[in-house]
């Protein structure tokens, strides 16, 4: 199995281009982030030369921390601050050589948001898409993200097939998709064609792998056996220091 590093939660207490450095020492195939536009590019482009490992994904900015938002795309009026994050995701992508741009919605309802999400996106690929960069669509559950746009597979399902472009792909963390949906298995195998990234924590504690309701020696094996070959996503907070929670990495990488 290979293993990317989310560093928004791993070694988060760490300059990012650092924090990258302690996921190659600890062995890890690959890293992603939140939110690294807090430093240069060009910066974390080294830092991923030095090691050799790529970043898997980024996602666009929040909008008004100070108001709580956790994405634009799925807002209605806020369209061209929405496309500027795009654009900044776009361009941080381009030069880091990122993978994917997780699009994040954003605390909205309805049809209108429905619409406003579906165009950003079809803007977001058009623009990704001569890059070779992916967009990905994360549904959050509704416990860490109560009213967030964007809640279950099936909708993002939907909005996918609505939206068509080949670029645009379901982020699979299992640990919303178990809050909101369970039937981890099963959905794995029905969604793969239009899987960009699957992550992992435990249930419900956001944890380490080895833990809580979920039994990952199941869920990757599972993986495995439908030939899903790309880094999984660690994205579990490790309460302190990284190093100390990583047994279920020595375990699945022997
Ligand atoms: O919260 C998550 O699971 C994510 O992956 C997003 O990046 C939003 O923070
Ligand atoms: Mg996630």
């Amino acid at each position: 199995m290979k293993f990317s590093a989310n560093l928004g939660f791993l070694w988060s207490e760490l300059p990012l281009t650092d924090a990258i450095r302690a996921a190659k020492v600890a062995g890890f195939d690959a890293v992603e982030c939140h939110w690294p536009y807090d430093t240069p590019a060009e910066d974390v482009a080294l830092a991923l030369t030095d090691t050799g490992l790529n970043m898997l994904g980024l996602n666009t900015i929040r909008g008004d921390l100070s108001k709580g938002e956790n994405g634009l795309n799925a807002l209605p009026n806020r369209m061209t601050e929405a496309r500027v994050a795009i654009d900044q995701a776009i361009e941080y992508a381009h030069i880091t050589g990122t993978a994917n741009i997780h699009a994040m919605a954003g605390f909205a309802q309805g049809v209108e948001a429905h619409d406003v999400f579906c165009e950003n996106l079809t803007y977001a690929c058009a623009k990704a898409a001569p890059h070779g960069i992916g967009i990905v669509i994360e549904p959050l559950n509704h416990y860490d993200a109560p009213g967030y746009f964007l809640s279950t597979t099936s909708q993002a399902q939907q909005i996918i097939t609505e939206v068509g472009a080949p670029n645009l792909k379901l982020m699979f963390d299992c640990y919303h998709v178990q809050l909101m949906e369970g039937d981890i298995t099963n959905r794995l195998t029905k969604l793969q064609s239009i899987i960009g990234h699957i992550q992992f924590a435990s249930v419900p504690d956001r944890s380490t792998p080895d833990r809580g309701e979920l039994s990952y020696d199941h869920i990757f094996a599972h993986l495995k056996s439908l030939g899903y070959a790309a880094p999984l996503g660690a994205e579990y907070k490790p309460n302190g220091p990284t190093p100390p929670t990583l047994d279920w990495l020595t375990k699945y990488k022997s």
